[in-house]
């Protein structure tokens, strides 16, 4: 059965329709691509499922349960993780505390919750001497690893991730990588990731699904990537 399973999905702001109609489904373990050109609803895609705005039609379904009309609260807690585009930290908060509140939203508290982040941070130890720093001191690349450390600490069966790689290093580009990597070979996790940067997408997707006018439009090989005619046609660049 698949973790995710999205049909006819239709939503937008207010009477703009910008879904129409998308029909997705991602595995137990599968880490998904979606690529499209500027505006095409990557970013409305990942808020509908995350319960940011509401579906006008269709269903969204997780590991057999109708999520369609949850509450994002309610989302999180059946283990679906955000790293929003432009990474939205607590700016006021010590990055540990981001941390806090990624565990806390994941339902954890307590001892589990202080276990969640100290095992999370192992993971990512261009942190670890940050963690009493407020958020907003952090660099772009630091806030956005601080961003999916968060995620992580409520535990996600699934992460969605928006653009993650927009104005950061290199060197974090591929300790973020690494990272997401390493995660999906210890299994028990899937991610859809939108992202523009083709290297990127190329190292982590198993599948990539290309979204135009609202729905999704085609599924390719990762390797496909590599054909700038092909990559053209699907996004407006190459590279
Ligand atoms: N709050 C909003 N109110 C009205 N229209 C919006 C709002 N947010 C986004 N849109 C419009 O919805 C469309 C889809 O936007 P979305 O951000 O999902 O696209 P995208 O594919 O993620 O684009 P990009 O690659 O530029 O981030 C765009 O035309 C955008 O202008």
């Amino acid at each position: 059965m698949s973790l995710l399973s999205v049909s006819g999905l239709r939503s937008g702001y207010g009477r703009i329709r910008i879904l129409d109609g998308v029909d997705l489904d991602v595995g137990q373990q599968e880490f998904v691509g979606i690529l499209g050109h500027n505006g095409m609803g990557k970013t409305t895609l990942l808020r509908t499922l995350m319960g940011y705005l509401p579906a006008q039609e269709g269903k969204v379904v997780l590991d057999g349960t109708d999520i369609t009309r949850m509450s994002t609260y309610r989302r999180a807690r059946q283990r679906i993780g955000f790293v929003p585009q432009g990474r939205e930290i607590f700016p006021d908060l010590t990055a540990w505390e981001n941390l806090r509140a990624g565990a806390l939203i994941g339902g954890r508290t307590g001892a589990e919750e202080a276990q969640a982040i100290e095992r999370v941070v192992e993971t990512f130890p261009r942190l670890k001497p940050l963690l009493d720093r407020p958020g907003g001191a952090l660099s772009g690349g630091e806030q956005q690893l601080l961003a999916l450390a968060r995620c992580l600490c409520g535990n996600p069966r699934l992460i969605l991730l928006d653009e993650p790689t927009e104005g950061i290093q290199p060197s974090i580009i591929e300790e973020i990588v690494d990272r997401l990597s390493a995660l999906k070979a210890e299994g028990g996790l899937a991610l859809i990731l939108v992202e523009q940067n083709l290297d990127f997408i190329r190292a982590l997707a198993e599948r990539v699904l290309i979204i135009h006018r609202g729905r999704i439009t085609r599924s390719v090989g990762p390797e496909q990537l590599n054909d700038p005619e092909l990559v053209a046609e699907f996004v407006g660049m190459s590279g």
